[in-house]
């Protein structure tokens, strides 16, 4: 008898473009959402997109509530829960990059509210997954969140933004290569479930990605729509696999172990950029694509180097070795690397 059965939850409103965010009311209304928003943004987001969003349901009558986040822990998803019920919030719009998103999602979720997204930067592709990601102590947990009802992605905003969050965004697209690699490795060897649409719709979003290098240049408003294009729908393979896997292999370990030893030193994106240069190594070999991934991320203007990033060489090497240990994921880095050949990767790629 056949039993397989699968559930997709998508978004059912995109919306992207530019001056699109004074159309967050109408993505919304058409939602059919009852009840008082909760704005939930950290302070430059809140700046920028935030208050507007605010006015924007007030002038409709909406009496909006609103809270500021200063960083993605599980104790800001608590905050955000106690606020939401003590305001009686009906919704929840997440305003901001990838931390004030995720921490949106995970309290919509606690509290089985309707989430709706407005990225203020294209700086990581959870702009549409139904994941969060947040660290607690030596670990990092990819928890299945609430995906978004409605995502409002401006491009006048985005394109405002500083231009490393972008380019943070397109390394973070680059990194599905590897990202695929490590989970196609992981249902040979360890029979993880592996989604052959999600699989490929991750790399291709890179590999068309890496086709519109020419045009994604700082200053260009059309640079912020494709890699927004892209960020959805590398969140849309997430949510078809129902896993971060497309999205996240060996390289997000790196950047989430440097999280925690070097914290706040780079972006996201750019640490599981050049996490990728590396792995891409550790998986095909010097003579394999390793270099192909590092001028994708050089012709796109971001880090390729640990110099780059602003993390010393040690740092780098130490997050090699104890990467596999963030959390249960089966990846090109087994059981883990020695420092050898840590130091070996590292040098080779030009990253050390
Ligand atoms: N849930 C998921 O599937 C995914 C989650 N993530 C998570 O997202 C986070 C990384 O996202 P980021 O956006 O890099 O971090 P972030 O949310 O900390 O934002 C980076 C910085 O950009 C600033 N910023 C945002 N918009 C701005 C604007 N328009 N103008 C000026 N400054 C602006 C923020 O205030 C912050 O200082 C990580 O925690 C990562 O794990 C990343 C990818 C996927
Ligand atoms: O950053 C992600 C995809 O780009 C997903 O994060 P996790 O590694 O926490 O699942
Ligand atoms: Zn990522």
């Amino acid at each position: 008898m056949f039993e397989k059965s699968t559930w997709i939850r998508l978004p059912r409103n995109v919306v992207i473009g530019h001056g699109v965010l004074d159309q967050t009311l109408a993505a919304v209304e058409e939602l059919h959402l009852s009840g008082r928003p909760l704005v939930v943004s950290s302070p430059t987001p809140h700046a920028v997109a935030g208050e507007r969003v605010v006015e924007q349901f007030a002038a409709a009558g909406y009496d909006p509530a609103e809270i500021v986040i200063e960083e993605a822990s599980f104790d800001a998803v608590q905050r955000v829960i106690a606020h939401a019920e003590e305001v009686e919030a009906g919704f929840a719009i997440g305003v901001g990059g990838g931390k004030a998103i995720d921490i949106t999602k995970m309290a919509a979720d606690d509290l089985g509210l309707g989430f709706v997204s407005v990225p203020t930067a294209a700086s990581h592709d959870g702009i549409v997954s139904g994941r969060g990601s947040v660290p607690e102590g030596d670990t990092r947990h990819s928890v299945a969140a609430e995906p978004p009802l409605a995502v409002v992605a401006d491009t006048e905003i985005l394109a405002e933004a500083p231009w490393r969050l972008t380019t943070a965004g397109c390394a973070d697209i680059i990194s599905n290569y590897t990202a695929v690699r490590d989970w196609e490795l992981a249902h040979r060897l360890k029979n993880v479930p592996y989604s052959e649409y999600a699989g490929a719709l991750s790399q291709m979003t890179a590999e068309m990605l890496v086709d519109s290098a020419g045009s994604i240049k700082k200053g260009l408003e059309e640079s912020s729509w494709i890699v927004v294009k892209a960020l959805v729908s590398s969140g849309v393979a997430m949510s078809i696999a129902d896993s971060s896997r497309p999205a996240s292999g060996a390289e997000h370990l790196f950047s989430h172990q440097l999280d925690r030893i070097a914290p706040d030193a780079a972006l996201h994106g750019h640490q599981v950029g050049v996490g990728a240069i590396m792995t891409e190594y550790l998986h095909s070999g010097p003579k394999g694509r390793w270099r192909d991934v590092r001028d994708a991320l050089g012709a796109l203007g971001a880090p390729t180097t640990a110099d780059d990033l602003g993390i010393d060489h040690e740092t780098v090497i130490e997050a090699l070795t104890t990467a596999h240990e963030i959390r249960d994921r089966y990846t090109i880095l087994g059981d883990g690397m020695s420092e050898e050949a840590a130091i070996e990767a590292a040098t080779v790629t030009g990253v050390v």
